[in-house]
């Protein structure tokens, strides 16, 4: 699976995005290390704190399957803009690992790559729960 082949499946999952508030439809895929890929989009909500990103619904739908092995996530938002992860999409992402790599794409040629460790340096993840806690 190339990179370009992960951004197209983004932007077919971005045709099912449900935004009537935002009119801003995004789509991700997420392929895993053992190459299953899940696609997700946004789905808002008339309580917009219950809106789910894309990039959420791809890894939610992944970890529910038992796949938490992930490699890469492809984000698609406009063609002609760069779409970015928000910060609970980033915290949520480096809970499965700091070198997980994003595609950002405009399209299948034009895209970006990054780690999660790139956008969310300094990240508060699950082993830093297992450190000492100076307390009791
Ligand atoms: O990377 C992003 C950025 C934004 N959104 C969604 C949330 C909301 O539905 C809309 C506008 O913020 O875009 C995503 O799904 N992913
Ligand atoms: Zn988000």
């Amino acid at each position: 699976m190339s990179y370009s082949q992960l951004i197209a499946k983004a932007r077919e999952a971005q045709k099912k995005a449900y935004v009537p508030y935002s009119n801003f439809p995004v789509g991700a895929a997420l392929l895993t290390k053992s190459g299953k890929i899940y696609t997700g989009c946004n789905i808002e909500c008339a309580s917009y704190g219950g809106t789910n990103c894309a990039e959420r619904t791809a890894i939610f739908k992944a970890v529910s399957e038992g796949d938490k092995d992930i490699e890469a996530i492809a984000v698609v938002g406009a063609t002609d803009e760069y779409t970015f992860p928000c910060g609970i999409c980033r915290q949520v992402i480096v809970e499965y690992g700091k070198d997980i790599k994003l595609i950002i794409a405009k399209t299948e040629e034009e895209y970006k790559l990054f780690t999660i460790d790139d956008l969310l340096p300094n990240s508060f993840t699950p082993e830093d729960l297992d450190k000492p806690k100076g307390c009791c």
